[in-house]
């Protein structure tokens, strides 16, 4: 498999009025094309600076980050991005499918399709009959049904996923799960999900990147050699995943230890 995706030595510093924060130190990794790769990391340790970052939104401070060989100095028409707050992701006034539309017309595509791939998308979320309601007439779980099938309409080459289903209710997530899973399968887009619970990462990725405390490095990669075919209660019961999560809780714990044997050091 060739690389998709090439982080090399980023770095990030916010800097403003004096004030310094090393949100990265040094980060380092690759995603192969169509592989899923979930990153966790404790809070603040800059989860989110990266995937502005790759999505081009935040320019590093050092390193360089490569989408399919060519350096990502904004933000790359192959990409597509879902965030946590889906709310304040799609216009309110317009439709559905309009809000999935928009950034295929940006894209230049043709009318016909445009519309093959609105309704195929839609389909694929299960809201086939949706796609004239606005979405705050939608649940929190509908929208970001709407938010994920507007990443998938759009055919990217990477896709994304800050966090996307924090917000909504345990039922609601597990379905998202599995349709993002599902997605992945059929259409084998390069997925990177950023979550803070660690079972989800595991049960989605084929690999789980653990990152330290900011400034954040890669601290463990684990290959999630689960079978392709997941099922909520089968898949997450098995002594494999069991092991899996443990593996990545502790690294996750070492991370917080040293978060805190750094601050009592300063
Ligand atoms: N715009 C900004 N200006 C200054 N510091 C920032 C800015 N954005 C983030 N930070 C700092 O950078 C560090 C990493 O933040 P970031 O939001 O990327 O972490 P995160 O892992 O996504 O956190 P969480 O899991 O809590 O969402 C934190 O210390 C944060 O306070």
């Amino acid at each position: 498999m060739t690389d998709m995706l090439n982080v090399k030595g980023l770095n990030k510093v916010y800097e403003s009025s004096g004030h310094r924060v090393e949100a990265i130190g040094d980060i380092t990794f690759s995603v192969a094309r169509g592989e899923f790769a979930c990153i966790v990391g404790p809070s603040g340790a800059g989860k989110t600076t990266l995937l502005k970052c790759l999505a081009g939104l935040l320019a590093p401070t050092r390193g360089e980050i490569l989408l399919d060989g060519a350096p990502v100095t904004g933000p790359p028409p192959g990409m597509a991005v879902v965030f946590q707050e889906y709310g304040r992701s799609l216009f309110p006034w317009k439709t559905v499918r309009q809000n999935i539309d928009l950034p295929l017309r940006q894209k230049g595509l043709p009318r016909a399709e445009r519309d093959r791939l609105v309704a195929d998308s839609l389909a694929a979320v299960g809201l086939a009959d949706s796609g004239d309601a606005y979405p705050w007439q939608l649940s929190g779980g509908m929208q970001q049904r709407v938010a994920i099938a507007r990443a998938v309409a759009y055919e990217p080459q990477v896709l994304l996923m800050d966090e996307p289903f924090a917000a909504v209710d345990a039922q609601t997530r597990a379905d998202l799960e599995d349709l993002v899973r599902s997605l992945w399968r059929s259409l084998g887009i390069t997925t990177l999900f950023v979550t803070h619970d660690v079972d989800e990462a595991v049960y989605l990725g084929e690999r789980v990147l653990v990152l330290s405390a900011s400034p954040t490095h890669v601290l463990d990669d684990v290959p999630v050699a689960l079978p392709a075919e997941r099922d909520q209660v089968t898949s997450r019961s098995t002594p494999e995943f069991a092991e899996l999560r443990t593996r990545v809780h502790r690294g996750i714990q070492e991370a917080k230890a040293g978060r805190r044997r750094a601050e009592a050091a300063a």
